[in-house]
């Protein structure tokens, strides 16, 4: 059995996380449920942090909170000093309904409305990484009519493409996402962004993808940055402040996935910018990173209850859990893999191999095509590991199944910090119809 971060065993052979038993947990908050463990949040968050410091440059390590976005992930963040990337007006809003400090807030998007770049500004936050043409007017005529000033980043596409799912890669020149470097429309943003008499152009912004393994294309990733940078000095006069190389630092979901540890990926390519510093004689530049899978992703579990069965002889074995792809979109989107452990008897070989299929109207809806259990039972609670990114955060309503509830664990302690949705919930947009009158009919 492979434990993540705080996960053990308690002397009842259940699985624990932060120190508390998730056997209670399920009895207490129902299933499914998602249990984050905070400890091993704080210790990936402050590796980041720590690896900056030691390789000496000055950074933001900004969480992607589109893998995990709520109330409390947020006031974590913030406690460990984090920044925070948001792509929409409602992570924004969750941000500024935690609290966070404004000027550590970043605002991504590949097609942000006038209205949510609006708010941006009514919120005074730290920078909005433009993303192509008609953004840039937006945010020119914002400024200009408010005469308000902003820091901006130009996200450019470097033309890496990066090994990971097609739905997932955004480095390559085919991508919705950013200005292309190649054929000159990055130069043509610069030219209308560096001088601009409220607009701050701190630099560039990347992100090849996400659930990459290879540091070689994140290097690669900055090398390119670095010389478009230089490029701009030398023909400009202008010298990029910051430089943000984005996330995508890849976590092992099965025994088939061999992350180096998320800072050594960050550690590799600071190496890259400090040595591409020294060589073309220019300013180290502010490193941005914005981790979202490698910040919140193993932190995660999903606990459910284990349902019907049905065996097809020779075939496969069916288990069904409470949950499925309305709170875990991934196996069925990106045929991702994950494994799973029957948490009320985790000591017990898991040598029974079934499919972990999911409740919704959908053959597709499977979690796991071959999890190993330890002979799962109607009422077993089965754990499905490393769910924290981009699970909550896609779920959906799917069957009109209403979303799980969220607990943080740390230190034997647990706090629900995200309500379980009621039907009343599920019900709660829908307007009965009342006044669409009916031709009558004969
Ligand atoms: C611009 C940007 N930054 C950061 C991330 C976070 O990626 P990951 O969760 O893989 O670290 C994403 C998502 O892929 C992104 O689009
Ligand atoms: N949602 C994707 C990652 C996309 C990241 C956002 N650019 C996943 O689950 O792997």
């Amino acid at each position: 059995m492979y434990f993540y971060g705080t996960q053990s065993v308690n002397e009842l052979g259940h699985l624990t996380i932060g120190g508390v038993d998730t056997i209670d947990l399920a009895h207490m908050y129902g299933t499914p449920l998602n249990v984050y463990d905070v400890a091993l949040f704080r210790e990936r968050a402050a590796a980041f942090k720590e690896t900056f410091k030691n390789v000496g440059v000055r950074a933001q390590v900004a969480y992607a909170s589109k893998a995990f976005s709520s109330i409390a992930i947020y006031e974590v963040a913030e406690q460990q000093g984090l920044s925070l990337d948001v792509v929409s007006g409602g992570e924004l809003f969750t941000a500024v309904s935690a609290g966070f400090p404004r000027e550590r807030i970043h605002f991504h998007g590949n097609n942000k409305s006038f209205s949510e770049l609006q708010y941006a500004f009514d919120e005074k936050i730290g920078c909005i990484v433009i993303d192509n043409f008609s953004e840039i007017t937006m945010v020119k005529d914002i400024a200009e009519t408010r005469k308000e000033k902003m820091n901006v980043l130009i996200r450019v596409t470097p033309g890496v493409e990066a090994h990971t799912h097609d739905y997932i890669t955004t480095g390559q020149e085919d991508s919705k996402f950013g200005f292309d470097l190649k054929n000159g429309q990055t130069d043509e943003a610069f030219l209308q962004l560096h001088d601009h008499p409220y607009l701050e152009l701190l630099g560039m912004h990347c992100h090849i993808g996400s659930q990459i393994f290879e540091s070689d294309a994140f290097c690669f990733a900055a090398e390119v940055l670095m010389k478009k940078m230089v490029a701009w000095r030398d023909d400009h006069d202008f010298v990029c402040t910051v430089l943000n190389l984005g996330g995508g630092f890849g976590i092992r979901y099965t025994e088939e996935d061999e992350p180096l540890h998320p800072s050594a990926y960050v550690e590799e390519m600071a190496k890259v910018v400090l040595s591409m510093t020294r060589s073309h004689n220019y300013p180290v530049p502010e490193i941005w990173v914005e981790p979202g899978r490698s910040l919140v992703g193993d932190a995660g579990t999903t606990l459910y209850t284990a349902g019907s069965t049905k065996e097809v002889p020779d075939v496969r074995k069916y288990i069904a859990v409470d949950g499925g792809m309305s709170d875990n979109i991934r196996p069925a989107l990106y045929g991702a893999k994950y494994t799973a452990a029957t948490a009320n008897r985790i000591e017990e070989p898991h040598v029974d191999k079934v499919t972990l299929a999911g409740k919704c109207c959908e053959s597709g809806d499977k979690l796991i095509e071959e999890a190993f259990l330890a002979d799962p039972t109607e009422g077993d609670i089965i754990a499905v590991f490393c769910t924290g990114a981009y699970g909550y955060s896609m779920a959906s309503n799917y069957n009109r199944l209403p979303k799980p509830a969220i607990v943080f664990c740390e230190n034997g302690e647990h706090q629900l910090v995200v309500r379980r949705e009621t039907y009343e919930d599920v019900v709660r947009l829908d307007i009965p119809l009342q006044s669409v009158k009916r031709e009558e009919t004969v």
